[in-house]
């Protein structure tokens, strides 16, 4: 490891970004999710440093992986914004398709996300929440007794923060449900909230139970924007909660009437504590090429190549079209190959490093 010196710590340089917002985001996240001591300015570069694979609390062993395989790679090694993000994208996959190192790379993902949300707030004008009317009662409960039909699964699409869903595109049975979203909802979040050229970028029937899965942690989703649709009203607590909204409101909106909202606005799905709720929650994408120009400094801008199914999904997810997951596999191997030589280095440590590293050696690929 040319980047690692003795005492197993990595320094690495940052180029500076034109903007200040670019910046501080960038530092922010290297110091909170990597426990990064240093920062030192200098010209045009910021050094920082040294990064350090630390305990259960905040270490992203896998971000830690990421950056010195980086640091590794270059003679002159330059952590981006866009490594930040493909990291994500990778701890993303961990968490789906290795279910032993879930639990580590769900940490790793909620501090980055919180760093960067931290790093800048929601304008004002997206931290509203509206309700609409969507779907009629009968159709809510069509919608529940194909989803049940079909099986609802917990842990099988958005693995960092799980819900126990069925995605509407996996069953045939459902998929007017899309197109009825696509034609009721998304014009209606575009009006509300001031943007254009939205599409359906994933949509779920998920269930919650006083003797399952009773709720969802407070989270941000992946994409710009969200929906979520009570389909039924036979149960006791449940809602969806704005963390950082004032008084942190629970919204129970009535049978059928859509919740529309920023997803980066956090939010929780309440317990449920008697009775089954079922929801229907639909996450939306700004369109392939198509440039949002009140995009936010924090926000990822849609790249141009992509199309809206090969973006990152919401909460940790992998996309639901097949080829997407494949490009997502092969990103995924091709980062655990990169971090492996790393992860061994780091498996021999004495202490509680040797662990951490071999639970995510044991979950990614040879
Ligand atoms: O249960 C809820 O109301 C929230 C669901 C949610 O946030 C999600 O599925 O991402
Ligand atoms: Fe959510």
């Amino acid at each position: 490891m040319a980047a690692m010196n003795a005492d197993n710590e990595v320094f690495l340089t940052v180029a500076l970004p034109t903007d200040i917002v670019t910046r501080d985001y960038r530092l922010q996240c290297l110091r909170e999710a990597d426990g990064v001591r240093s920062v030192v300015v200098e010209e045009d570069r910021v050094r920082c440093g040294p990064f350090v694979l630390g305990d259960e609390a905040a270490v992203p062993p896998l971000l830690y992986a990421f950056a010195c395989a980086a640091a590794d790679a270059g003679e002159d090694p330059v952590v981006t914004f866009d490594e930040a993000e493909d990291c994500l994208e990778f701890l993303r996959a961990v968490a789906q398709q290795r279910p032993g190192a879930a639990a580590a790379a769900a940490k790793t993902i909620a501090a980055v996300e919180r760093s960067i949300s931290d790093s800048a707030p929601l304008p004002e004008a997206d931290r509203a929440v509206h309700e609409v009317g969507a779907f009629l009662p009968h159709e809510c409960s069509k919608i529940i007794e194909y989803a049940e039909a079909h099986g609802l699964e917990r842990g099988a699409r958005h693995a960092a923060h799980a819900t126990t869903d069925v995605s509407c595109f996996d069953v045939p049975q459902l998929r007017w449900v899309a197109a009825a979203c696509s034609e009721r909802v998304v014009p209606l979040l575009a009006k509300l909230f001031g943007v254009d050229d939205l599409v359906l970028a994933d949509l779920f029937v998920a269930r919650y139970a006083a003797d399952g899965q009773r709720a969802l942690e407070e989270h941000e989703d992946g994409s710009p924007w969200s929906f979520v649709v009570p389909l039924n009203d036979r149960f006791e607590g449940g809602g969806t909660q704005f963390v950082e909204l004032e008084g942190a409101p629970i919204f129970r909106p009535a049978v059928g009437a859509a919740l529309l909202f920023s997803g980066k606005n956090r939010h929780r799905g309440v317990a449920t504590t008697e009775g089954v709720r079922y929801i229907l929650a639909g996450f939306v994408d700004v369109r392939k090429g198509f440039v949002d120009k009140r995009k936010r400094s924090r926000s990822r801008s849609p790249p141009p190549e992509s199309s809206p199914q090969s973006r990152k999904r919401a909460r940790g997810a992998a996309a639901s079209p097949e080829s997407s997951q494949n490009q997502g596999a092969a990103a995924f191997d091709a980062c655990a190959r990169a971090a492996r030589p790393v992860l061994q280095q780091l498996a021999g440590m004495p202490d509680d490093r040797a662990r951490l590293a071999q639970a995510v050696l044991d979950a990614i690929p040879e």
